[in-house]
């Protein structure tokens, strides 16, 4: 009898589970996501987006903080098939991007699976599906689900996780301390002093903003920096990137860019800022490095408002000691460490991705694995990368899916030809 119950309960078990989804599966409802499944609603495919987060662009919406606006001109960010309104600014806000982006998945029926998390997914070769697990957590209540599948689509992003530092003492620190990705304004640092560790685009943002806000922070550089000026002769400077690499090298554009850079900011290195001996481009191309684009944090840096410092050794209770034994007293600690892909923590894939959670093949090759897998927003690009890769993958599947839906009409067809003749 107890064996009975529980043959039962196996099977009901697994009958409640198991989702075949027609179409390719979309993990991640960010910027990737949302271009992806886009494209495929106009090449008239199906599709199924799982997000672990309650909203769609959950790294825009709740792991940013209140000042941020895009860094680069409008042009560069927007998703396919839909531009930016006309009256965004050059470089939209935070709020205005969000807004587009929820019109956005409107507009193209995108209706995510919400606090869908997909622990593992894997390619199960006799059949030749993909099986993808996820808990999908409702309140107090959680539920194993596995989904199965021809394609999956990979849209964790870049910045899935954030990296937390193992610096000695951090974890007895007396005073508080957030990742950047908690950081919301300076409002709640005023007159305290704040070590902001870490010098990429968060690090000098949170630094500037906490000036802002009467607050005294100390940025740790531990090794280098870009630090470019945002526009040169008003126009952007990565717009004026872009065009000289139609004509220029990339090493020679990235030679006139440090050059501008050089005669807008003199010489940054007195301010403790190092450049790296590789140019910001190449190093953002090969390593996803991303230079800073100054947004006034230099001029601070300049004042003395700013101030900079080398790593940081070990914490003492509310000290800092840093690699050359200065002692800095330290009220709070933000830690603008940067972010990591999570995809070895779920995909169970050694050929296509690579174990630091990227694609092995750079841009542009990175998009298609094997066995329909396929890669969006991880080509150290920024949207702009991601929009690429996400009409070249809804083109791929768009034209499998084509294939075969005629194929199908004209057996159908056939068939009914055929039943119509024996009458
Ligand atoms: C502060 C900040 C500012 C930036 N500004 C710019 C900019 O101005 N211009 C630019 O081009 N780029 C910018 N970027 C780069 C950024 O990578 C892109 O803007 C964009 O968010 C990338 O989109 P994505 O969809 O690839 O990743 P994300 O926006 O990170 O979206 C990935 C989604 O996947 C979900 N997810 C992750 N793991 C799982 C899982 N296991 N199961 C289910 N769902 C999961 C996440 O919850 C998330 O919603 C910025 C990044 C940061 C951190
Ligand atoms: N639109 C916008 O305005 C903004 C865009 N962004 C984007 O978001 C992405 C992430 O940026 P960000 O969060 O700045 O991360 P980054 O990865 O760009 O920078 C991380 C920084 O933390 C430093 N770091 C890491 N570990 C330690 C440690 N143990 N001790 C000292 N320093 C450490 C790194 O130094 P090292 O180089 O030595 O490793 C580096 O300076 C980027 O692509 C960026 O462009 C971010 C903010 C604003
Ligand atoms: O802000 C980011 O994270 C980006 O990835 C945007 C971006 C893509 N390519 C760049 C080159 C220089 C500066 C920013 C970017």
């Amino acid at each position: 009898m107890e064996n009975f119950f529980r043959l039962v309960d196996h099977e009901d078990f697994f009958s409640r589970r198991c989702i075949w989804v027609n179409g390719p599966i979309i993990v991640g409802a960010g910027p990737s996501g949302l271009a992806t499944a886009a494209c495929l609603r106009e090449q008239g495919v199906p599709f199924m987006v799982l997000e672990r987060a309650d909203c769609i662009a959950s790294l825009w919406q709740k792991r940013t903080y209140d000042r941020l606006k895009l860094h680069l001109p409008k042009q560069f960010c927007q998703l396919p098939k839909l531009p930016f309104p006309e009256d965004f600014p050059e470089y939209p806000t935070k709020k205005q991007f969000i807004e587009y982006l929820e019109s956005y998945a409107t507009h193209f029926q995108i209706n995510p699976q919400f606090n869908e998390c997909v622990q593992s997914a894997r390619y199960d070769e006799t059949s030749g599906l993909w099986r993808v697990k996820s808990v999908s957590s409702t309140g107090a209540t959680r539920n194993e689900v596995e989904y199965i599948c021809r394609w999956l689509v990979v849209a964790t992003g870049e910045n899935a996780e954030c990296v937390m530092p193992d610096i000695e003492g951090l974890s007895d620190f007396k005073g508080e301390v957030i990742h950047a990705c908690d950081y919301k304004s300076g409002e709640s640092f005023r007159g305290k002093k704040v070590l902001v560790v870490g010098c990429g685009n968060s690090g000098m943002e949170l630094s500037l903003d906490l000036c802002n806000h009467h607050a005294s922070p100390s940025m740790v550089v531990r090794s280098s920096v870009h630090v470019l000026p945002r526009e040169v002769f008003g126009k952007s400077t990565f717009e004026f990137a872009v065009m000289m690499l139609q004509w220029l090298p990339l090493w020679l554009v990235d030679k006139i860019i440090l050059m501008l850079a050089w005669f807008v900011f003199g010489n940054v290195e007195k301010l403790g800022l190092k450049r790296p001996s590789t140019g910001p481009l190449e190093l953002k191309n090969t390593k996803g490095k991303t230079p800073v684009l100054d947004l006034g944090a230099l001029a601070k840096i300049r004042s003395g408002d700013i101030k900079v410092v080398p790593g940081v050794k070990r914490f003492n209770n509310g000290e800092a000691e840093l690699v050359n034994g200065e002692k800095l007293d330290v009220d709070a600690v933000v830690l603008a460490t940067g972010y990591r892909s999570n995809v070895p923590y779920w995909l169970q894939e050694g050929e296509f991705f690579s174990k630091n959670g990227f694609p092995k093949m750079p841009f542009p090759h990175g998009w298609k694995g094997n066995a329909g897998l396929y890669a969006v927003g991880f080509t150290k690009r920024g949207l702009s990368g991601a929009s690429s890769d996400a009409v070249k993958i809804a083109q791929d599947i768009g034209k499998v899916w084509k294939d075969e839906t005629k194929q199908k009409k004209q057996r159908t067809t056939a068939c009914h030809r055929r039943c119509i003749s024996q009458f």
